[in-house]
């Protein structure tokens, strides 16, 4: 099985949020979710985009092409006012009409000339670009794959959402209009502002007059701009998280007749989003009417004077002609700056947010295998694929904690010691919230242990390469998660090479009898999450998944919760048979799958208390006889044992 096996497999430990009449807090606000990981105010806006250039370099000479095809093209702009001049000292001043046609003849031709180069620009470019925003995509997915659960535990979804799509449109865009434009524009104000000094120095002082206060007002709006565009951008994926929720709760929320609450929730984030964006369009506006308006005063102060020396005899007309056409060529570079630095802003902040998620480290921080642990090392590096030791699972002195559990709180799981025996299934029982579901989430690593070892047949998890390690061990939780795909595909992502035989023997374990009845047998699709199938046979589905690989370890968490007795009755029948063939840990909450097991392991304030037969602990251990009696069981939801 593949890396990205943490998406298809097991799914995140059950909360006890999830049945909450009310719509749970959104959580963002928390770190991750919707506050900056890279505080806007320190982050240089160049810094950010040169983040791209592995991308980029991919289609530099496109870029380039592209680049001065426009440049060419805007520069072919600048050579008319002065076709104008000639014009009009020439042919015009002189009455001379035949003069006039080749001048005419030329004005055309740069403006065919434009137009091709225009259309150029946008040819070269916009099939790359695609491809750009393909491969950056796809090495998000991937990557999103590859990071722990831990990590998705901290990630709001509309985030990641919002950074695999409109972030991914605005960088883009931003590389196939405004950063060619941005060197394009900058290179004919410079070309443009030496052709005005040429033709009267004068003159261009005047016209340059504004320039030093738009340089400061940028940079003031600048750093602005960007602490709006991040939030605008955090606000949105905040946004699709509400409607993500809103969909996948949908029945939660009709049932308890609360969607009054979330699409007020909806409304107050719509309102916060549209404020920043007016905000931004604010901040804009401001600036774009000194830009506007600062560089027509100066035009017209030009023109005054203009008209003075051409009266003077300083000036020809023509000449002054020609500056004030260049002079007004240059008006869309420097127009445009606003809004080009606006989006090189936007653009930045979706780097940002791009590479926050790339740059996060996959490993989840394992802590490397104890030196001299005895059952670590290169001895017993090859054991569980040779077989060579005879170990089953084992774990010693495991801790855990969760990464964002309070600090006045103890770990979860405070030295776990258990031995699983080669073939043998171990039942594991405890109070809610003991942390059963999570300690069999560290057997495939989808959590790193924060102490101590884990074993299988003789050899380190950590030393195991993580897809190799998830085709040992093959995991059922109690919410089973499908995908939206036909039944067979569904359960084959538990061993996607098994064969027909293997499917079928898969179902029949799990009683997946309904199979057969469904209107395309294996190849009906179930819909997005399955919810097209109900509790009990989606359970039965993710059973089958398990055990289709016939793994070499096997984790239930509790799967047979969702079935009716009978049907339960039968799962077990069928489930005793793969047992035998594996070594499990099987998580129950009731007699019915204890028995199943050959020992129990019972846990309780972060360690095994009690391991034994079920007759056994019967007599030797009181909690036991809670748990499975039902009287007075201890809970200990929502807070680590204790
Ligand atoms: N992703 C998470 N991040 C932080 N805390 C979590 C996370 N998942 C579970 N917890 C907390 O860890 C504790 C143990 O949860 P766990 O799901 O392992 O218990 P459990 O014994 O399997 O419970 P149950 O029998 O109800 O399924 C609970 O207090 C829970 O709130």
């Amino acid at each position: 099985m593949a890396e990205n096996q943490e998406s298809t497999l097991p799914q995140s430990p059950p909360r006890p949020e999830q049945e909450d009449p009310d719509p749970p807090t959104p959580r963002s606000g928390q770190p991750p979710r919707s506050t900056p990981a890279t505080a806007p105010e320190h982050r240089s806006t160049v810094r950010s985009l040169l983040r791209l250039w592995p991308y980029a370099r991919v289609i530099r000479w496109r870029l380039a092409a592209s680049i001065s095809a426009a440049l060419v093209a805007m520069l072919s702009v600048l050579v008319v006012p002065l076709v104008l001049g000639r014009i009009v000292d020439g042919p015009i001043a002189r009455h001379d009409l035949s003069a006039l046609w080749p001048l005419a003849g030329a004005l055309l031709l740069l403006g065919l000339v434009e137009a091709g180069l225009f259309y150029t620009r946008r040819v070269v470019l916009a099939g790359p670009l695609a491809g750009l925003e393909t491969a950056m995509r796809g090495d998000l997915y991937a990557k999103l794959q590859r990071l722990p659960v831990s990590f998705h535990d901290r990630w709001a979804s509309g985030q990641l959402l919002s950074r695999a799509t409109s972030d991914m449109f605005t960088m883009r865009l931003f590389l196939a209009f405004p950063l060619v434009f941005l060197i394009v524009n900058s290179l004919m104000f410079a070309a443009g502002t030496a052709v005005m000094f040429v033709l009267d120095w004068r003159l261009a002082l005047i016209t340059l007059l504004p320039a030093l206060p738009l340089i400061v007002l940028t940079r003031h709006f600048e750093s602005g701009y960007s602490l709006a565009a991040r939030r605008a951008q955090d606000q949105t994926g905040d946004l699709a998280t509400v409607i993500e929720e809103s969909v996948l709760g949908i029945r939660i929320l009709k049932a308890f007749g609360r969607h009054r609450t979330m699409a007020e929730r909806f409304r107050s984030q719509t309102h916060e989003l549209r404020e920043t964006e007016l905000h931004k369009a604010g901040l804009l506006a401001n600036l774009w009417a000194v830009i506007v308006g600062l560089p027509e005063l100066a035009l017209g102060c030009a023109l005054a004077v203009g008209a003075y020396l051409v009266a003077q005899d300083e000036l020809t007309t023509g000449t002054l002609v020609a500056f004030l056409s260049t002079a007004l060529a240059l008006r869309w570079p420097v127009e445009s700056l606003g809004w080009l630095l606006a989006y090189a802003n936007e653009a930045a902040t979706a780097t940002d947010r791009y590479f926050e998620v790339l740059d996060e480290p996959e490993d989840g921080g394992a802590p490397a295998p104890a030196a001299g642990t005895a059952t670590t090392g290169t001895a017993t590096a090859e054991a569980t694929d040779a077989g060579a030791t005879d170990e089953g699972i084992r774990l010693t002195g495991v801790r855990f904690r969760y990464p964002d559990a309070p600090d006045d709180t103890p770990d979860l799981l405070r030295g776990i010691d258990l031995h699983v025996r080669r073939g043998e299934t171990m039942a594991l029982v405890g109070a809610t919230g003991s942390g059963k579901t999570t300690l069999t989430a560290l057997l495939p690593r989808l959590y790193e242990a924060t102490g101590g070892t884990i074993t299988l047949d003789g050899r380190d998890i950590r030393e195991i390469p993580r897809a190799r390690l998830r085709e040992l061990v093959s995991v059922a939780f109690e919410e089973p998660t499908l995908f939206s795909a036909s039944v067979g595909e569904n359960v084959l992502m538990g061993a996607p090479d098994a064969s027909d035989e293997q499917l079928r023997r898969a179902l029949d374990t799990a009683q997946a009898d309904f199979v057969e009845r469904l209107p395309a047998g294996t190849e009906t699709q179930v819909g997005e999450q399955g919810l097209s199938l109900s509790g009990g046979q989606r359970q039965r589905l993710a059973l089958a998944r398990a055990v289709v690989g016939d793994p070499a370890f096997l984790v239930l968490d509790d799967p047979l919760s969702a079935l009716d007795v009978h049907t339960e009755a039968l799962v077990e029948q069928a489930l005793r048979e793969v047992l035998g063939s594996t070594t499990a840990l099987v998580v129950a909450h009731r007699p019915s799958t204890v028995l199943l097991a050959d020992r129990v392991a019972v846990l309780a304030d972060g360690r095994i208390a009690a391991v034994g037969t079920h007759q056994e602990l019967l007599r030797s251990s009181a909690v036991y006889r809670e748990l499975m009696s039902g009287e007075a069981a201890p809970v200990l939801e929502g807070s680590p044992a204790r």
